[in-house]
């Protein structure tokens, strides 16, 4: 680290965890799926990634979690010094992509037991997981037997067996019922406000987006790129109220205007 870079930390109330510079990636096939894209995620930061297809989100995901490369640009992690593969990091997918051979316990237990973790020292920290998602008494059952909702309940318990500090949603409700989704809303934003991680939440909802984040961060999409950074300064903690309020709703229309307005630059280029 520069001594800069140190002195930023010092000064800096609350540096970034994670910060992208200037990434652009370009796929074998010419797609530029993002071009020039800098963002930093600080501690405790609810962000949402909201752009339209294509725009890029998922790619920038994977960058974060390293699973892809940049082919410019990169990620720093100020405050680690650890390699990129030790990051504490968990990603949940839109699909649970449980195993459906192995019971609900065992789908949890998988990241640890990757680790060299045996099922007798994971118990615990399984069945903590399971209960933060309200799904204790459903450890023996398997995958077939859950709805949708409860399956994507066991692939959160999975992301948060690990204790990770930094949790990458991409759209991990978009399959779910109006109903379901605003239930793992209400429960994702008490673990979040209970357990103070970061989230990076891919999602193509501005109304998603606005209930959950204090952070939109806009994409436009050919090439994928970002239109706008917008705080959403609502209190927590947020429930149905504030679903039905005059303040959501006029962040609303201010985020789907600035989506409006990345839709017509993507399709501009
Ligand atoms: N492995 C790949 N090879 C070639 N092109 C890819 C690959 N992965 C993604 N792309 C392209 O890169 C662009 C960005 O894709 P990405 O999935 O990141 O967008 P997104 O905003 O997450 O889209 P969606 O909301 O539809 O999931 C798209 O044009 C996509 O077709």
């Amino acid at each position: 680290m520069t001594a800069m870079a140190q002195t930023k930390m010092q000064t800096d109330p609350n540096p970034a965890i994670v910060s992208l510079k200037g990434i652009s990636k370009t796929f074998s096939n010419g797609t530029v799926a993002l071009n020039n894209m800098s963002l930093d995620i600080r501690q405790g930061e609810f962000v949402s990634l909201l752009g339209p297809s294509g725009c890029g989100k998922s790619t920038a995901l994977r960058i974060i979690t390293g699973l892809t490369g940049p082919s410019t640009g990169r990620v720093d992690w100020p405050q680690e010094t650890a390699s990129a593969t030790e990051h504490e990091l968990s990603f949940v997918f839109q699909e649970p992509t449980l195993m459906p051979w192995a019971t609900v316990f065992a789908n949890v237990w998988l990241p640890l037991r990757l680790k060299g973790i045996s099922q007798r020292q994971a118990h615990d920290s399984v069945m903590e997981a399971l209960e933060m998602v309200g799904l204790a008494e459903f450890s023996k059952s398997y995958p077939r037997e859950l709805s949708g909702g409860m399956k994507m309940r066991v692939s959160i318990a999975r992301a948060l067996v690990t204790k990770p500090k930094l949790l990458l949603m991409d759209e991990p409700f978009a399959a779910l019922d109006e109903i379901t989704r605003f239930k793992l809303n209400n429960d994702l934003l008490h673990l979040w406000e209970t357990f103070g991680w970061t989230v990076v939440f891919v999602t193509h909802s501005v109304f998603e987006s606005v209930y959950l984040s204090d952070r939109i961060v806009v994409m436009a999409a050919r090439p994928g790129r970002v239109v706008n950074d917008m705080a959403i300064d609502a209190p927590y903690p947020r429930d149905e109220s504030f679903r039905t309020s005059t303040v959501y709703s006029g962040f609303c229309r201010e985020v789907s205007q600035a989506l409006h307005a990345a839709m017509d630059a993507g399709d501009d280029m």
